[in-house]
């Protein structure tokens, strides 16, 4: 192919915002004195519907007609009054609005799918009681959740991090409405890229931050003063894509996912580089050029991005010896059991693999045609949709519309990318 073939399939991904940035851009500036706007913000169910129970706080969002922007004009505090806040699958919304509501005043009920019930709350719970809020649990401890609120006067914390790490984001988000601020502690904390995430953006909205020399992090009292702030592009979304390039040879590059990005799962191209491909970052871009075939042999930790550990363990059958990913046992209480769903979709096409408690193994093989269980899970169908592309073998998904948690158009995008391998394994 030349440089002028009109046909030369893209290279450059369209990655659309990501949803830990747009979701704390759009709390830090509800809880803001004014109007802040959130450029590329997510168009996705788990944005729609943390934006959705923001107005049903009070807070006004108004989108440009393109939803090229979102204007947030904020309550300068917390909520006050009295709502139903539903939070449909989105875990963020259901660990960062709570603490969010309790340095307010007022009743408000949390809700979401049957899904997200199913995910644990007790140590946000308990971290709020302990903070002086009155929370009530649904029967399995967790949604739905009543609060009421009179303001929290804030004080010190340790917050129990080893399940999740989005209960201390939330909290450290609420911290500086709270009349003294917070010193705040992790215990055992899983996913931390996500809290230094939290804390940076928390610092461009004006807060005062600082992690002490013991560990601790501290969050003066004082509220936030309204932003403009541009996304990135979705780290974790790009991971697809750099795996697909990984597992076909071809290239792929993501503008604005850079150096300076403030995604830990955009580390997932180191885990690549390891498996083979050629990784380049530069200030505004990353691109992945894959090699001849996946190589093996290796065991990585992925706790800290361990919404990208699909991505590989779904074409690690197509490495030249096994793969063995360790540290992710808190990828069992997201929106599905993810170490067993993987598991068992990869033995229903036909492939070894061996799990425990907190690791996954996957031996080489060609997949065989199989049914994927999505199990609701945007990150399953992802995952697979580029095991079939890599392995060119047919592989049906039950819930291919489940993506739009995270990305409605990723089946085009991906048949945009990749249209000549994803004929080919059409026509099989
Ligand atoms: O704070 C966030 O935006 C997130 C934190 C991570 O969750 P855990 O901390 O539960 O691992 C991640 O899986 C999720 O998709 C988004
Ligand atoms: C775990 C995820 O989402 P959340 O916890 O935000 O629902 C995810 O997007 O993979």
């Amino acid at each position: 192919m030349t440089a002028t073939d009109v046909s030369a399939p893209a290279t450059q991904a369209r990655i659309p915002g990501s949803k830990s940035l747009t979701n704390r851009a759009l709390l830090l500036a509800a809880a803001a004195g004014g109007v802040s706007t959130v450029w590329a913000p997510l168009l996705s169910d788990d944005t729609r519907a943390f934006r959705a129970a923001l107005t049903s706080f009070g807070v006004a969002v108004r989108s440009s007609p393109t939803s090229e922007f979102w204007e947030v004009t904020g309550l300068g505090g917390g909520p006050v009054g009295q709502a139903r806040l539903w939070c449909a699958d989105a875990g963020t919304a259901a660990r960062f609005l709570p603490p969010f509501a309790a340095a307010g005043r007022g009743a408000f009920l949390f809700d979401g799918s049957s899904q997200l019930r199913a995910r644990p709350l007790r140590p946000l719970v308990e971290a709020l009681r302990r903070l002086g809020a009155q929370v009530e649990t649904g029967p399995g401890g967790g949604l739905p959740l009543l609060i009421i609120a009179s303001d929290l006067p804030g004080g010190e914390l340790t917050v129990e991090s080893s399940l999740s790490s989005q209960y201390l984001s939330g909290l450290l988000m609420a911290a500086p409405l709270m009349r003294y601020g917070l010193r705040a502690r992790a215990e055992a904390l899983v996913s931390s890229p996500y809290v230094d995430m939290t804390l940076t953006l928390m610092r461009r909205f004006g807060a005062g931050v600082e992690k002490t020399a013991d560990g601790a992090i501290r969050i003066e009292p004082g509220g936030y003063t309204p932003t403009d702030l541009v996304i990135e592009p979705d780290a974790s979304t790009a991971s697809y894509f750099f795996a697909a390039a990984a597992v076909t040879g071809r290239t792929i590059t993501v503008p604005g996912l850079g150096t300076g990005s403030l995604q830990g799962d955009l580390r997932f191209v180191d885990v690549l580089e390891k498996a083979g491909a050629q990784v380049t970052v530069t200030e505004s871009a990353t691109t992945v050029r894959g090699g001849d075939g996946l190589r093996g042999g290796f065991d990585v930790d992925m706790g800290d991005i361990s919404d990208t550990f699909m991505t590989l363990a779904a074409i690690a059958p197509l490495a030249d010896t096994p793969i063995t990913i360790h540290g992710i046992g808190h990828a069992r209480l997201k929106e599905s059991d993810r170490i067993t769903a993987v598991a068992s979709n990869l033995r229903a096409c036909g492939i070894r693999v061996a799990e425990g408690a907190d690791w996954i193994t996957v031996h080489p093989g060609r997949p065989a045609p199989a049914r994927i269980s999505c199990h609701r899970d945007h990150r399953i169908a992802m995952s697979f949709s580029v095991l079939a592309l890599g392995s060119g073998v047919p592989l049906e998904l039950d819930d291919p519309g489940c993506v739009a948690k995270t990305f409605p158009g990723f089946h085009a995008e991906l048949h945009r990318l990749f249209p000549d391998t994803l004929d080919r394994e059409e026509r099989q």
